[in-house]
């Protein structure tokens, strides 16, 4: 770690004055003001309103072709919107050619050079940009030092593994000294395993690189979640949700975040009351359930009751109020959960649970208990555009 933060206070300065930087402007954030892309007639990104503020990661994830590479590829500069402004710090890049923007992108499919060596690849960016080779005798193996792969510099591509690649591919990207660093589905090319194991480096490189200002695509909520300071969740071309992973996850603020993001059981409940606002009772069919009543939806509404299926529990614990008594529909073992459907009032719902020695069988009668404080109301968004 220490030997890393060393590579890397030397890519972007000691700390204190990487801090400073950051408290001091804004050379980093991304804004995108209203920016609309259109491929011929076809509207795919509508008024986009985004900011990634200097230092963070913001995950933009959504259903394919929900518009989050277009809005990725506004920002490289290799679509041109047809409306908005996009700005990297105080300069408005909107039509700045992809090399003037001082970024570093990263794509699914690696894309090195399969004729160069490693090190050639690294290098890369940097002689393009005209560096001297005094600079790029430093740069390449601080680059590759950063993302674990200073033992490779002379192998080529095609002797390497798709985790292997892919880091030489971010280690070119971090070379030039990006202000902003893109990344379209980074580990969507990789195994299941490597990718977990690359999602934990990416986590340590941005602790690493802390004035790094990532934006990163991806469908995958795992890696949004693990990754990102914000997320926002596109459909159809337009941002539908974006708030701070937490929130996102624990108060989605309509029924395709809430079932986007974390798979949510989404339980329709009529005649909301309580009066402190927080906090809201609700009826399901006969059932009065309690919940949290974030989003202040009004008195009497009819709305959706989120419930993470983790948030179910067998046993009732002290806090646990709520509960609801149904039928076992479908059991799953899958190692380290048991997976449970069950059926209330023609509602299929689910629960996750550490392994269970006895999991109840298919057809039998199942309570399940859970805390008004772990679920949240969703607006029903019955416009859904
Ligand atoms: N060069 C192009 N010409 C015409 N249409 C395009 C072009 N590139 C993208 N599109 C369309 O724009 C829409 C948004 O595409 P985009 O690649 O941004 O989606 P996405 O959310 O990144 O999807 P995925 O997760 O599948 O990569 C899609 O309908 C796509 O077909």
């Amino acid at each position: 770690m220490s030997g890393v933060m060393t590579v890397s206070e030397k890519v972007h300065g000691s700390a204190s004055a990487a801090q400073g930087a950051v408290a001091g402007n804004t050379g980093s954030r991304i804004g995108f003001e209203n920016v609309s892309v259109a491929y011929g007639s076809l509207v795919v990104l509508e008024s986009l309103n985004l900011t990634v503020n200097p230092g963070e990661i913001v995950a933009l994830i959504g259903p394919s072709g929900s518009g989050k590479t277009t809005a990725l590829r506004a920002v490289a500069g290799f679509v041109r919107p047809s409306a908005g402004r996009i700005t990297i710090g105080d300069r408005d890049v909107t039509h700045l050619p992809p090399y003037e923007r001082n970024i570093g992108m990263v794509v699914q499919n690696y894309a090195l050079f399969p004729h160069m060596r490693v090190e050639e690849n690294v290098a890369f960016g940097l002689r393009a940009k005209g560096a001297s080779e005094d600079i790029i005798r430093a740069r390449v193996p601080e680059s590759l030092a950063m993302v674990g792969m200073a033992p490779y510099t002379k192998r080529y591509p095609r002797e390497l593994s798709g985790g292997q690649q892919q880091r030489v591919a971010i280690a070119r990207a971090l070379a030039i000294r990006p202000q902003v660093l893109l990344l379209d589905e980074p580990l969507s090319a990789l195994d299941a395993q490597i990718r977990r194991s690359m999602l934990d480096e990416l986590a340590k490189l941005h602790r690493d690189l802390p004035n790094l200002t990532v934006l990163y695509v991806t469908h995958d909520q795992t890696e949004a979640l693990t990754l990102a300071n914000h997320i926002g969740i596109m459909r159809g071309g337009k941002l539908k949700a974006f708030g701070s992973a937490q929130s996102l996850f624990r108060h989605p603020p309509n029924r395709f975040a809430a079932e986007f993001l974390g798979r949510a059981n989404l339980i329709p409940v009529t005649g909301l009351d309580g009066a402190d606002g927080a906090r809201a009772g609700v009826k399901f069919g006969a059932q009065a359930l309690s919940a949290q009543n974030h989003h202040r939806l009004a008195k009497g509404s009819d709305c959706l009751l989120c419930v993470r299926p983790h948030d179910f529990k067998l046993q009732k614990g002290e806090n646990d109020t709520n509960s609801l008594t149904g039928v076992v529909q479908s059991v799953q073992w899958q190692g380290d959960v048991h997976n449970i459907t069950f059926e209330v009032a023609e509602q299929v719902l689910r629960m996750t649970s550490a392994p269970m020695s006895n999991p109840p069988e298919p057809g039998a009668s199942i309570t399940v208990h859970f805390n008004p404080a772990d679920v949240t109301l969703v607006p029903e968004d019955k416009v859904d555009g």
